[in-house]
């Protein structure tokens, strides 16, 4: 199969070079980049007038809690968790879960985001909507045992089985990661156990960390040291563990973060949402620590829109810093794409030749898009997650024109409303 995109502004390269080009997709990956490619393709996508995206990488969700979208607003975290949301999840069943999954998969395909890193539970049922809906997704089950040995074998005893009927899918785009949840809900013997598991199966970690101010007390006055700390002094970091959050950080977390070649993942909608803090970006970049963006689950953002979340990462460190040059477009861009590529060792994020065809078509035909002055400038400030008309990921198209392909949207959207009306 081979897919030639025809006329578009191609955002090339890691440098990110606007170029008027072809793209020709052959199989999986990305052939060529060129003005005028002659050979002949299966499919022709005319981009006059669009940008050619690599698509956005989700580095931190929990894909099924759109279910959830609007239920607990306007609170801070452990109350949104403790008396809110996690009564509620009490009650999702399995199918309850796929439903969720298939609308997040429908939401991210729509808004052009092509590959994510989830935490959630029933991660076998989410990995069956991910297979069909043609997204690349790693999967954690959410490990948490509140210090209680019996759950910490529970727990490990699920993650592995999920393990097993994720890899069954027999999927590239679909792997399995462990999600010990935060170093607040899981004993070191859990975390310990995920690190030994990780290194055993060759499996990407990704959990929690330093989220609230409250979060960090807490693990300061149970262990008398910082989460990062804590997770370094077991043993815990390195450059296969993703860190969702990272906000209360201070310069020796960050050094230690750098040193293992840990990749924090940023939140800064539902950090703003639930009023967690701010990440330290400029201390983060200045020591080489790799920085992914994510969007959380959608009761706390409250959607997946990967170009909405870079405009709220430009702004709010700009805003915070009191510092305009700060997380500039190209800086964000990069975190939303190629840099959580790198985080889930995945050859994509980049427009070119070699990489996996993984890529987003933007349709600049729009007033709030026009004059095209600077086109990463426009995906980061103008753009949303609408203007996306084409998704394609590893090579097939799951939306085009603003049509999505794998998916049945009308049913989606009802069995969603359907699942939460019979059990919320
Ligand atoms: N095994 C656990 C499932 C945990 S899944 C991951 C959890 O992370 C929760 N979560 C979502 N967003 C955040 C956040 O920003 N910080 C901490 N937890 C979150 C989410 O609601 C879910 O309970 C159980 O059976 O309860
Ligand atoms: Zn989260």
């Amino acid at each position: 199969m081979s897919i030639l995109i025809k006329n578009g502004l191609v955002v090339y390269g890691e440098d990110l070079n606007v170029v008027n080009a072809d793209v020709l997709i052959e199989g999986n990956r990305i052939a060529k980049v060129a003005k005028n490619i002659r050979e002949g393709a299966d499919t022709v996508i005319d981009a006059s007038g669009r940008v050619v995206s690599p698509g956005f990488v989700n580095l931190h969700t929990h894909s099924p809690m759109g279910l959830l979208r609007g239920l607990a607003d306007d609170l801070p975290l452990m109350e949104w968790l403790e008396k809110h949301i996690w009564p509620r999840e009490a009650k999702l069943t399995r199918e309850a879960i796929k439903a969720g999954a298939y609308l997040g998969a429908l939401e991210m395909i729509k808004t052009g985001t092509t590959a994510f890193l989830d935490m959630y539970f029933h991660m076998d049922a989410v990995g069956e909507a991910v297979l069909e809906s043609g997204l690349r997704g790693y999967l954690g089950y959410g490990m948490i045992d509140l210090g209680d040995p019996e759950r910490t074998e529970k727990e490990v005893k699920e993650a592995l089985r999920e393990m097993r009927e994720i890899e069954k899918l027999e999927s590239d785009r679909i792997q399995f990661v462990f999600g010990p949840h935060a170093p607040y809900t899981c004993s070191l013997a859990l975390l310990k156990e995920v690190r030994k598991l990780a290194d055993e199966h060759g499996k990407l970690i990704t959990i929690h960390v330093s989220e609230t101010m409250s979060e960090v007390g807490r693990i300061q006055e149970r262990y008398g040291k910082s989460p990062v700390v804590l997770l370094d002094d077991i043993g815990f970091l390195g450059k296969d563990v993703i860190i969702a959050h990272g906000v209360w950080l201070d310069s020796r977390d960050v050094q230690i973060l750098a040193r293992n070649g840990v990749t924090v993942a940023h939140n800064p909608g539902s950090n703003m949402k639930l009023a967690s803090g701010v990440m330290p970006i400029g201390k983060l970049l200045n020591a080489g620590v790799n920085i992914g963006l994510g969007t959380d689950g959608s009761a706390s953002n409250n959607n997946l829109d990967m170009l909405e979340e870079m405009k709220l990462a430009a702004l709010l460190h700009k805003v915070h810093n009191l510092d305009p040059t700060i997380a500039d477009a190209s800086t964000v861009f990069r975190m939303a794409t190629q840099n959580g590529a790198r985080a889930l060792n995945l050859k994509a994020g980049v427009i070119k030749e070699g990489y996996l065809a993984d890529i987003a078509v933007i349709d600049f035909n729009r007033p709030h898009l026009r004059p095209i002055n600077n086109v990463v400038s426009h995906l980061v400030y103008s753009a949303n997650g609408n203007d996306v008309e084409t998704t394609i990921v590893d090579g097939r198209i799951l939306m085009l024109d603003g049509e999505v392909l794998t998916l049945d949207e009308e049913k989606v959207l009802e069995k969603a409303e359907k699942v939460v009306e019979s059990l919320l």
